[in-house]
């Protein structure tokens, strides 16, 4: 992944770099604001920014927005600067690396920033039968729609389908069309000219572009507007795109994989997604089987997971009891993979003695819809007046009630904004916009998938 780094690479800051680096970042640095813009304008591929606190993170984010370049924003600092810090997160930055660095910190940074690791476990036949044809596709040159409930691992395919194809030495450039807002990600994908729109200074290259030779995915894309489904099918149609503004196409060499968390066919019949859009992308389908339906993967992995955040953590390796290993097993992970990830990272970190135990498993109480697209209140709202849950709530305010499940949700996807969003049923943005006030009233915020140890 590419970092960016704005400040001196001498001090404290460039340890941060070194361990960055270390743990396989590419950096990009540049002195001041002005240059690092000129940078991003011209590079797609730059996943993270680490600012120092004292350049104008607010006009940092500012000129973001308003040349409609998305990037996650870290601001860096020593510890003692906390009321710089937080004026920093108030400005935008998405977080806060206190210096000197912690290494773990940066891991969880890098990986936040993108997407997880890509590590791909599979014993269950029916998941290695997936596996087979996924490798069997690989190679083509066709676009390929990874179908399957949140959480199963469809980003973790998409990667193995291009490190297996032959565009494995070119970028994989992921974008997730949920996450950004329809007037943002129209110039995140196709860049554009200066002068395009008001904020346009310079130009910029966008993901397609970053991606030639290389794969590009488009994460959750019955989330985007039809009008860009439009112009999304004219570039996979003629190969070429236009930058916004722009009045030379500019040809494309690249591969398109789109995933899906709804029934993307029903979403094309029902006329909420172009159905010529939707055979373009399918030339090859791939459906990911939930949890439930592959349990001979559900031990590996959780022993896989044991192993990373121990690791990752600086704790010892406990192996899973028996007795946990049978509770895993009897859970039906409407969450899937993710939700099982973060139960076994709670447990690495809560876990005690030689072995970790069903006692520490922090089970949900089982849900009866499966966790993928949001769904309706009125489906899951228990009858008025019958639930002990919601009488329990009668006498507090709906303000201190949502803020308390919101934040309770954060901690349950460790931080993860997009998959707590799709939970709560709002909008990346919506959820933003709270977490941004519950900063600003001087609330703790868990921050982007860091874990307890962070929080
Ligand atoms: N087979 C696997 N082996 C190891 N880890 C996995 C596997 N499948 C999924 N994961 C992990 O589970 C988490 C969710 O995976 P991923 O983001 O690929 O799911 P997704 O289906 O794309 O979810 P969403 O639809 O919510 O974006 C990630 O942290 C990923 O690393």
């Amino acid at each position: 992944m590419r970092v960016l780094i704005i400040g001196s690479l001498a001090g404290e800051l460039g340890k941060a770099a070194k361990i960055a680096v270390a743990r396989g970042a590419r950096l990009e640095q540049a002195d001041d604001i002005r240059t690092a813009l000129v940078i991003l304008r011209g590079n797609a591929g730059v996943q993270l920014v680490l600012c120092e606190l004292h350049h104008d993170i607010a006009a940092l984010v500012r000129s973001l927005a308003h040349e409609r370049i998305v990037v996650s924003v870290v601001a860096c600092g020593l510890e003692r600067d906390s009321e710089q810090a937080l004026q920093a997160v108030r400005d935008g930055a998405q977080d806060f690396l206190p210096l000197p660095p912690d290494p773990e910190l940066i891991a969880a940074m890098l990986a936040a920033a993108a997407g997880e690791s890509h590590a791909m476990i599979a014993r269950d036949p029916v998941m290695l039968a997936t596996l087979r044809r996924a490798e069997q596709v690989a190679r083509a040159q066709a676009s390929v729609l990874i179908s399957g409930e949140s959480g199963t691992g469809k980003e973790v395919i998409a990667r193995h389908i291009h490190r297996r194809s032959m565009r494995s030495t070119g970028p994989f450039i992921a974008v997730n069309c949920a996450a950004i807002p329809d007037h943002l990600l129209e110039s995140e994908l196709f860049g554009h000219e200066k002068g395009a729109f008001s904020g346009a200074v310079a130009r910029r290259i966008g993901k397609f572009e970053a991606a030639q030779q290389g794969t590009l995915l488009l994460d959750e894309i019955s989330e985007m507007d039809v009008r860009l489904q439009a112009k999304l099918l004219r570039a996979i149609q003629e190969r070429e795109i236009d930058r916004l503004g722009g009045s030379v196409p500019v040809k494309l060499d690249v591969r398109i994989l789109a995933t899906t968390n709804r029934d993307l066919a029903a979403e094309a019949a029902a006329g909420r997604f172009r159905s010529d859009l939707y055979f373009r992308l399918n030339v090859i389908g791939l459906t990911l089987p939930p949890l439930r339906d592959r349990r001979e993967d559900i031990v590996p992995l959780a022993e896989h997971y044991a192993r990373h955040y121990a690791d990752v953590n600086g704790l010892p390796y406990r192996q899973l009891s028996d007795d946990a290993g049978a509770r895993l097993l009897r859970h039906d992970w409407p969450g899937n993979v993710r939700e099982l990830e973060n139960l076994m990272h709670r447990a690495v970190l809560l876990a005690e003695g030689a072995t970790i135990s069903a006692a520490i498993l922090e089970m949900p109480s089982e849900p009866t819809t499966p966790a993928q697209a949001p769904v309706p209140v009125a489906e899951t709202a228990p009858a008025i007046g019958g639930d002990h849950a919601v009488c329990s709530l009668v006498g507090r305010r709906m303000e201190d009630v949502e803020q308390a499940l919101i934040i309770e949700t954060l901690n349950h996807t460790l931080g993860n904004r997009t998959h707590a969003a799709t939970m709560l049923g709002i909008s990346i943005r919506a959820l933003r916009n709270k977490l941004r006030d519950y900063v600003e009233q001087g609330l703790p915020v868990p921050p982007p998938q860091a874990g307890h140890w962070a929080a």
